[in-house]
This record gives structure tokens, sequence and C-alpha cells, in this order.
């Protein structure tokens, strides 16, 4: 057996596909999806047939032969809060990633995978989705009983990175305190205590900074007004908030890098928002050094608009009086989910069933 692994990863902006040979990446692409071609689609349920076919354009175009694929890897979307690892697609969690009611791309990984290794009679797993959930019990307050903080962020890509500087540094991940801020589609900034993720911003549509397509935190009062006002639908306010929020509210595009571009050359109303972006972001993160309470061995900046080094000196300059920053661009992802499925080949982990780890 080659331990070829087929690794699916939909995000907001991109799904991106790889095909592994043990270690090794055969090939990788970020199928990048445009506002454009995804607002045509009402909700991310429907953009399901849309991305399988774009997953399987690629196998065709890299000439993958399907019956030599030995297991599919999928990030996993907002099921029920679990604990990280690795998990084996079943109709449960299936039925869970349907029906949940927090729309986000990551929820269709595990449905294209499993299409795909079931045709194949192979296995398919998630790992470590974006519900991985290890707040701690004082971080759970909102400030309301009925609404309390939940962990929906880049789980994946933030604790893969924390192992990479870990090796790094010769330094286990589970003796690291870090702060980890993924900067992507959505942004994330989580406090690692240890090798769990305390205190995290809900990356997707509860709090923190704004992003390229994301409002972040908004002022709550006037969201309510504005739900019951009449003047807009449900998914209208929706939107606002995931999807067209952000970036794209203020600038009508989610591509980070062009306007990083315009604002790089004085462009004023791109600068003015990128300023304002980078300020949110550095802000969360100086609020976690409460979280972490002041002990903090190093801040990772990673995800897309980390590629944009004007964009993490800015972060950088407003942030480092509280530790070391290191900017590791793009993620680590798709290598994370190539890991965890040699492991279940290799017998070196066993696929938890999703049901039985609910909280
Ligand atoms: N060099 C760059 N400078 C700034 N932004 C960038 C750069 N390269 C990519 N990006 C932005 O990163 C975002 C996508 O980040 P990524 O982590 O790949 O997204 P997703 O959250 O969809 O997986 C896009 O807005 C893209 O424009
Ligand atoms: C729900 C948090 C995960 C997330 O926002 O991922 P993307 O930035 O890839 O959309």
């Amino acid at each position: 057996m080659n331990n070829r692994i087929l690794v699916i990863n939909p995000g907001s902006t991109s799904t991106k596909v790889a095909l592994f040979e043990g270690e090794d990446v055969f090939c990788e692409r970020t199928l990048r999806h445009s506002s454009e071609e995804l607002l045509q689609f009402k909700t991310e349920l429907e953009q399901l047939d849309f991305r399988r076919e774009k997953v399987v354009n690629f196998l065709k175009e890299e000439e993958i032969t399907l019956s030599s694929l030995d297991i599919v890897m999928a990030r996993g979307g907002l099921c029920k809060p679990i604990p990280s690892g690795v998990y084996s697609i079943d109709e449960n969690l299936l039925h869970d990633l349907a029906e949940t009611p927090r729309k986000h791309a990551s929820n269709l990984g595990a449905k294209i995978a499993f299409d795909i290794a079931s045709k194949l009679s192979i296995q398919s797993c998630i790992a470590d989705p974006v519900v991985v959930d290890e707040l701690s019990d004082i971080s759970r307050f909102s400030g309301h009983p009925k609404f309390p903080r939940i962990s929906a962020f880049h789980a994946l890509n933030q604790k893969a990175i924390g192992r990479v500087f870990s090796k790094q540094v010769g330094i286990k991940y589970e003796d690291l305190n870090l702060i980890i801020v993924h900067l992507g589609g959505g942004i994330s900034v989580g406090a690692h205590q240890k090798g769990k993720v305390i205190d995290v911003n809900q990356g997707l549509d509860g709090s923190g900074p704004f992003s390229p397509e994301r409002s972040g935190s908004l002022p709550v009062g006037d969201i309510i007004r504005a739900s019951f006002s009449g003047a807009y639908t449900q998914q209208e306010m929706i939107e606002m908030v995931v999807g067209r929020g952000g970036l794209y509210a203020y600038l009508g595009t989610n591509d980070a890098k062009a306007i990083r571009e315009a604002a790089e050359r004085g462009e004023e109303k791109e600068l003015e928002i990128m300023n304002a972006m980078i300020y949110q972001v550095a802000k969360e993160i100086c609020s976690l050094t409460v979280s972490l309470e002041n002990n903090i061995n190093a801040i990772l900046l990673t995800g897309g608009l980390a590629h944009g080094k004007w964009i993490t000196d800015r972060i950088t300059e407003k942030v480092k009086h509280i530790s070391d920053v290191h900017v590791f661009p793009g993620e680590d992802e798709m290598w994370a989910l190539a890991q965890n499925g040699l492991m279940v080949l290799n017998r070196e982990a066993i696929p938890q069933a999703y049901g039985e780890t609910i909280y």
C-alpha cells in the first residue's frame, strides 16, 4: 500500500484539495471561489454539488486513479462540540452537519469525502473540526446565561501551527503557552495553554475582529433593532455578519491580497479599513494576556493574510511588547489532515465515533 491520502478542505473563500503519498504531497491545489460565484447560492448546503464537482474535476485533471486512494480526509465543520482528535465520518456526523443552524463551508467537507470514499469502500475521516471545545469554564460566560460563548475556530490549523512551532523550539506543544492568530476568510485568535485552547473568539458569527468576509463583534442593541425593523430578512442579517461582513462590507470584495496591495499603494479607503482590521486583531491578541495570565511563550500569526508582510509587520508592531511574534504564512491544515490520515492507515490512531464523544 502507498498510503495515498486524498485531503479535502472547504473554507469560506476556497476549497483546498491535495493528494498525499505517505508524508509527501503528490499534488495540491487551492480552488478559489469569488464572492460572486458563492453568492449565487442561498445556503452553504446548496454549494455542495458545486464544490464536489470542483474536487472531482481536480482528480480528473491530475489523472488520479480513484481506486489507488486509501483514505479520504476532510476538515470537519460545525457539528456538536467534541474533543480534539480524529473521527470516522458516519451518518450521525453527516446528519448533524446537515442540520446545524450555523452555516459554514467546512460543513460540506465530510459529505464530499464520504461520497467519494463510500464508492471506493475506503475509510473517510475528519480531524480537529472547527467545534473542538477546550474552553475554560470562565471563558464560557458571555453576559447572559441564554447565550454562552462557544468554541468555533480554526482548530485544525491553530493546533497544527502550534505543533510546528513546538518542533522548531524543541518544547512540547503541551508545555507551551501560545497566542495563535489565524488570519483567513475568518479570523480567530486563540489562547493555547499547555495544549488546550482555553479561550478563543467565536470566529464564525460570534465575536472578535472583523475579517475579509465577517463582521466580528457588532453593537448588539443595534443589531436587534435592525433585525426587527422589517428592513431586512433573517438571511440578509446573517449575511451582514458572515459572507458580506468585514472587508467585503466596507470595500465590496473579500480579496484581502488586492486590498492589502491597494493599501500599500496608499489608496486612502483601503488603508483606513486595513488599519482598522489590524487594530482589532491586535486588541484581541492583547485581551488573551488575561486568559494566559501574562505567561506567554510566543505569538504565532498564520492563515492566508499572513502572506502579506505589510499586514504581519503592523500587527507585530502593536503586540511585540507581549512576546516574540512568529509568522507562518498560509496554513498547514492539509498537511495536518494528511498526518491524521496516515496515523489511521498505520493504525497509530483509531478514529473515534462522533456520537460517543459529544459533550
Ligand atoms: N499575500 C497576501 N496578502 C494579503 N492577503 C492575502 C495574501 N495571500 C492571500 N491572501 C488573502 O487570504 C484570504 C484567504 O485566506 P485563507 O486562509 O486561504 O482562507 P480560508 O479562510 O478561506 O481558508 C483571502 O482574503 C486572500 O486574498
Ligand atoms: C468556524 C471557524 C472556521 C473558519 O472560519 O474557517 P474559514 O476562515 O476557512 O472560513
